[in-house]
């Protein structure tokens, strides 16, 4: 349905002037509609990309692998940052002891940008294998990777350099106590890379400790994500898959279609779409879970339609109704038609402004003592008039005498720039 019929039916259905409810009809024209097959064809895929932080042995690779092994129907790749280190020069090997590896410019940032550019493009790229015995990059072959779904990028100082951060589409900072670090790092540094107790605790005072406090700790604020014992906390790594697996879901439809907007996904909507696809679903039940299946769709969209924003005083009526999604937009149209109609007639700027529907969770926060807007079938609406167009007593004195027979209660709030009436009250339908 076009913006043009959209304004037809509610004029059609009220007689009355809209200035709120403009949507702009060449802008809409205008938007392009490609068709599927085409769009896929030149949308090219942008990888999501993670980038997961912390201290050295704070479990940032447990964590990723973790990631990677739930997104395992996913095209994933791992870039860990420690690829990048700059290879030693002989003078620097001479005195390995005194080189700071924790310091930001140990790494080739310029490089890894490069691969990381590539890789959002859709190019393969080869990526070094650091040698922490040689100190070198060129001692063993370089990995290719090819471009993905997911990238995860891992590392002490991934979070360091804005243009960096700035590929992310979610910043994890894996956040685990000094002391657990450092008996990590004791562990794996004498077992797993052989060196000597003596060195990794030197390198640790030195070098180590100042730089997580001076470069890595600050970078802590820019994480979306702070996860406290890394590997052990399920629950974070659950809710970032889950997050992730949401984001992919949405990542093609969205791209094809600009205008578009996806509900997020929640275990709600998924039980609705469960229930409703169900053949031992009753009649009425399919009825009650399709509706409100339908009512989140027309509350979301409603909450995308174009507004302007107004100085003035402004009168918000609040309505609640009973009955199935249809019945309740015809219910709201007919309160507002016979307030327009006589309340506000006879004034010259008798405007409504806006109409939209609230959501129950919040019609419930504003109702609780007046109200059981949780009741099957029970919604609210509420339509925006501007205050001049109205005289309040006016409107009072019809709402209680007219629209409803028994209305439970109303209250006000007042704003400098909003008088908020919240009218609770029961309408007919079944
Ligand atoms: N939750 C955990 N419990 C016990 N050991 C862990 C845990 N997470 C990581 N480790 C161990 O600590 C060391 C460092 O972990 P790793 O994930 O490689 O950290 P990072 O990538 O931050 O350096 C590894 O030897 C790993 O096996
Ligand atoms: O040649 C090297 C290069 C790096 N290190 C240390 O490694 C950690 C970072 O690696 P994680 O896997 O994130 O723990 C860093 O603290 C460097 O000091 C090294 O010892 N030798």
């Amino acid at each position: 349905m076009d913006s043009k019929s959209v304004e037809d039916m509610i004029e059609g259905l009220s007689g009355f002037h809209f200035s709120g409810f403009h949507m702009d009809g060449s802008k809409l024209n205008n938007i392009e509609k490609p068709t599927t097959t085409l769009a896929i064809e030149n949308v090219h895929k942008q990888p999501f990309i993670i980038g997961v932080s912390g201290g050295a042995a704070s479990g940032k690779t447990t964590v990723c692998d973790m990631i990677i092994q739930q997104l395992h129907d996913q095209r994933v790749v791992l870039v860990n940052q420690d690829s990048f280190y700059h290879e030693l020069t002989e003078e620097e090997l001479a005195t390995v002891h005194e080189y700071n590896f924790d310091h930001p410019d140990s790494f080739d940032t310029e490089k890894l940008l490069d691969s990381m550019e590539n890789l959002r493009h859709g190019q393969a790229v080869d990526i070094p294998n650091y040698d922490f015995k040689s100190y070198k990059n060129s001692v063993f072959p370089a990995r290719r990777v090819n471009p993905s779904d997911v990238i995860i990028l891992e590392g002490i100082l991934i979070f360091h350099d804005p243009r960096v951060r700035e590929l992310m589409n979610m910043k994890i900072f894996v956040d685990t106590d000094a002391d657990v670090r450092l008996a990590r790092r004791i562990r794996r540094d004498t077992v797993e890379k052989g060196r000597d107790i003596g060195v990794v605790l030197d390198q640790y005072s030195k070098f180590v400790k100042s730089a997580f406090d001076d470069f890595i700790l600050p970078t802590k604020k820019y994480a979306d994500i702070i996860i406290p014992r890394g590997g052990d906390n399920h629950v974070a790594i659950d809710l970032i898959v889950q997050h992730i697996r949401t984001k992919l879901g949405q990542h093609d439809l969205c791209k094809i279609y600009p205008n578009l907007y996806v509900i997020q996904s929640t275990f709600q909507i998924r039980g609705m779409h469960t229930l409703i696809r169900d053949s031992q679903t009753t009649k009425h039940d399919f009825v009650f879970y399709a509706d409100r299946l339908i009512r989140l769709v027309v509350e979301h969209g409603l909450g995308h339609l174009p507004f302007t924003e107004k100085q003035g005083l402004y009168i918000l009526v609040w309505i609640s109704v009973r009955g199935y999604a249809v019945y309740q937009l015809l219910e709201v149209v007919r309160v507002w038609r016979m307030l327009c109609e006589h309340v506000a007639k006879g004034s010259r700027l008798a405007r409504f402004l806006f109409i939209g529907k609230v959501r129950t969770t919040v019609s419930s926060l504003f109702m609780k003592n007046y109200h059981k807007t949780s009741q099957k079938g029970m919604c609210c609406y509420w339509i925006l008039f501007s205050a001049r167009a109205i005289q309040l007593s006016k409107l009072f004195h019809y709402l209680q005498e007219r629209v409803y027979r028994n209305p439970t209660s109303y209250f006000s709030i007042s704003y400098p720039h909003l008088r908020v009436y919240m009218w609770c009250a029961k309408a007919s339908q079944e």
